[in-house]
């Protein structure tokens, strides 16, 4: 449901997006004449003064002629042993028309001015034009408060099976991907086996914290993180031109009270704040804003920034796909003028109070043995105070690598 509602509230905000943006376009985009028509019988095409208009399967697309030169897939001009371009694109007339066209059942063929023939299947051309692209759903989530999360009750993967079973790993990574977070049980509580499943997954990401960390409340680094005090929901190294894409957190003993982690979904707050105020939805994902991170021990000396909108959406569907939410260390703020500030700060107090409701809090206690996989990129991580010795280990992990893992296990990523 939720996720409905998001395809469908993103997607009527891109159109209207686009119909302002239409206002101000020139007429010269006006189709002027028509100079060739054909139709198989499953398809039809027509080649106009400045694209190729094609219907086929209910969808009608438009290609750019010098874009349908680029993107031909013969020997000479692909190699598909390495799914490379071997085609110079600087050397294509940016004026190119075919010569000759013709389409069969399955396929177009354009003859090129050169007489190099080019074919294209009429499903790839769906399947890779814009018009294809913008009627695909964005990356299948479930956006979650804490009763959403609760009551899908998604299983833990268990650590035997996670270690040595595909199918395990993948409904992991289904469920990591649908919710942003997931969780493995049964994990022997050492960094080593900590290290192990986090390597089932992806690659480690090291960072000036290091490889794997194991931490305490000992303050041996300039960081609230290494101390006892309550941390408030945040997302980690937004002090990073990338900020990493997972996080990966496994409490291996603790002896005292408190100590809870708080988990909250930032794309579900963010989806609030769209719904309810578009203006204040595009601040948030316009002004840059700068996040920073000073260390200065004797043994530590980092200076990190970071600059980046606090809602990251694709430009071209304007669907969510990072936050970057930190008022720890979140830096001053001096790129936009004053009155834009003003506004900005409206804006943030409205995520933020999506981001506080208490139903959108879902609380979990780790404890040895469950390991915690959060998006970084999504998900805001938080911890209640607490006292005693608590020990938690851990790493970064490189996004790109473990959406790579789940393509290769054949899902949407
Ligand atoms: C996870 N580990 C303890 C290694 C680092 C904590 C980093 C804390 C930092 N303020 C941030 O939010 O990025
Ligand atoms: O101590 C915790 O539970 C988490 C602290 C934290 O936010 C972090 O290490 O990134
Ligand atoms: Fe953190």
């Amino acid at each position: 449901m939720a996720l409905i509602r998001l395809l469908t509230r993103m997607s009527e905000y891109v159109h209207l997006k686009q119909g302002l943006e239409c206002l101000g376009a020139s007429s010269q985009s006006k189709r002027l004449q028509q100079h060739t028509a054909a139709h198989s019988s499953s398809c039809n095409y027509q080649l106009l003064p400045d694209c190729l208009e094609l219907s086929y399967g209910g969808l009608v697309m438009h290609f750019d002629y010098v874009w349908l030169r680029d993107h031909c897939r013969s020997a000479s001009c692909y190699n598909a042993k390495t799914n490379q371009r071997n085609l110079d694109t600087a050397s294509i007339d940016l004026n190119i028309r075919p010569s000759k066209s013709r389409a069969d059942e399955n396929s177009l063929f354009l003859t090129w001015p050169d007489g190099h023939i080019t074919r294209y299947t009429l499903t790839w051309l769906a399947q890779n034009s814009y018009e294809g692209q913008k009627r695909s759903a964005v990356q299948p989530r479930i956006l979650w408060s804490a009763d959403i999360y609760s009551s899908a009750q998604v299983p833990s993967a268990s650590w035997d099976k996670f270690m040595s079973c595909d199918e395990e790993l993948k409904n992991f990574l289904n469920n990591f991907l649908l919710y942003g977070i997931a969780f493995v049980e049964g994990v022997p509580p050492t960094l080593e086996a900590t290290e192990a499943v986090t390597q089932r997954v992806s690659l480690i990401r090291e960072t000036m914290y290091g490889r794997m960390w194991n931490f305490t409340s000992d303050f041996s680094r300039g960081d609230t993180a290494y101390t006892k005090l309550a941390l408030d929901r945040h997302t980690d190294t937004s002090y990073f031109q990338e900020p990493c894409g997972i996080q990966v957190f496994h409490c291996l003993r603790h002896e005292g009270t408190g100590g809870r982690t708080l988990l909250v979904d930032a794309f579900h707050a963010a989806d609030a704040v769209l719904q309810r105020t578009p203006d204040n939805f595009e601040l948030l994902s316009h002004v840059p804003i700068k996040h920073e991170y000073v260390e200065n021990l004797s043994e530590h000396r980092n200076h990190m920034i970071g600059i980046g909108p606090v809602i990251n959406v694709y430009p071209w569907n304007n669907e969510v796909y990072m936050i970057r939410y930190n008022n720890y260390d979140r830096s001053v703020i001096n790129t936009v003028p004053h009155d834009v500030v003003r506004r900005w700060y409206t804006a943030h107090r409205q995520l933020t109070a999506e981001l506080r409701r208490p139903d959108n809090e879902l609380w979990v206690k780790l404890k040895p043995g469950k390991v915690l996989f959060i998006d970084n990129w999504r998900v805001l991580h938080g911890r209640e105070s607490f006292t005693g010795l608590r020990q938690l280990c851990g790493c970064y992990l490189t996004r790109d690598d473990v959406l790579n893992t789940a393509r290769s296990l054949g899902l949407q990523a």
